[in-house]
């Protein structure tokens, strides 16, 4: 409704919606299952990550992220959708304050405790991320749901360092870490035409959504949320609801990999 788009319009993160109005292939998006279409075509998404690219983890003021070295195709994923191979350059999360929401994306509007996204760029039209952020279909976002369950050993590793990065700014060396220990082993997925869903916004990616979520314990999620959106120094802004209302479908379909 309007004033839900008021307030996405007005939200601190989001300042620059409005530079972005008129956009038509904005996300997240509420993924309608029975609207989604199969399509016998997309391959199997083919990840072949190396855990040695694994730079360091910092705050940037609206997620914790963890950067790779992508001066070469040593961390790629090709297939599914995809017409050649793209180059991870870092991943990130989107959580809320409760477990009673947090992702971006929806599924028959239902809505997860977090939203993992793995950011790759196109290395064949584009020399560097930033130049492909511009470029049409220049980047490709893997997303991943998190539900509360288990405890998941790998996101651990991660979590362990968050008190290290608690402010706005903050980094840490962190090597040798494998983020294919974040994905689901089922293959399926789905795929339409997006944006960034945070500034600049842009309508240069590529979604890919796991159909399956992993799990993680509350105890992790509550780490997230120990992390701060402000600086050291400045009163403490707890990094919760960090993540884009809803954008409109429009003219999109989504494709599934599966029946
Ligand atoms: N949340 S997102 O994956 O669309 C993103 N990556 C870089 C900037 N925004
Ligand atoms: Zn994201």
């Amino acid at each position: 409704c309007s004033s839900y788009r008021l307030r996405d319009a007005l939200h601190p993160l989001w300042q620059s919606e409005l530079s972005v109005s008129g956009g038509t292939r904005q996300s997240p998006i509420n993924i309608q299952w029975r609207d989604s279409v199969y399509d016998p075509h997309l391959k199997p998404l083919k990840i072949h990550y190396d855990p040695t690219t694994c730079l360091y983890i910092w705050n940037n003021g609206y997620s914790f992220q963890v950067e790779f070295d992508d001066s070469a195709d040593k961390s790629v994923i090709m297939g599914g959708p995809l017409e050649n191979h793209y180059r991870l350059k870092q991943f990130h999360f989107h959580w809320g304050a409760i477990n009673e929401w947090g992702s971006e994306h929806m599924v028959d509007s239902k809505v997860y405790p977090a939203e993992l996204h793995l950011v790759h760029w196109n290395p064949v039209t584009s020399t560097s991320f930033e130049d492909a952020v511009m470029e049409n279909n220049g980047l490709v976002v893997i997303g991943v749901f998190l539900k509360l369950g288990a405890h998941h050993a790998g996101l651990q590793k991660l979590v362990d360092a968050l008190p290290a990065v608690r402010h706005k700014d903050a980094i840490v060396e962190f090597d040798v870490f494998d983020p294919s220990c974040l994905m689901p082993s089922c293959p399926d997925y789905w795929t339409y035409d997006g944006s960034l869903t945070t500034p600049p916004l842009t309508e240069s990616v590529t979604w890919i959504i796991k159909k399956t979520p992993i799990e993680v314990d509350q105890n992790q999620l509550e780490e997230f949320r120990m992390l701060l959106f402000t600086s050291a120094g400045e009163e403490e802004k707890r990094m919760v609801d960090n993540f884009r209302p809803l954008q409109p479908l429009m003219n999109r379909t989504v494709r599934s990999s599966f029946r």
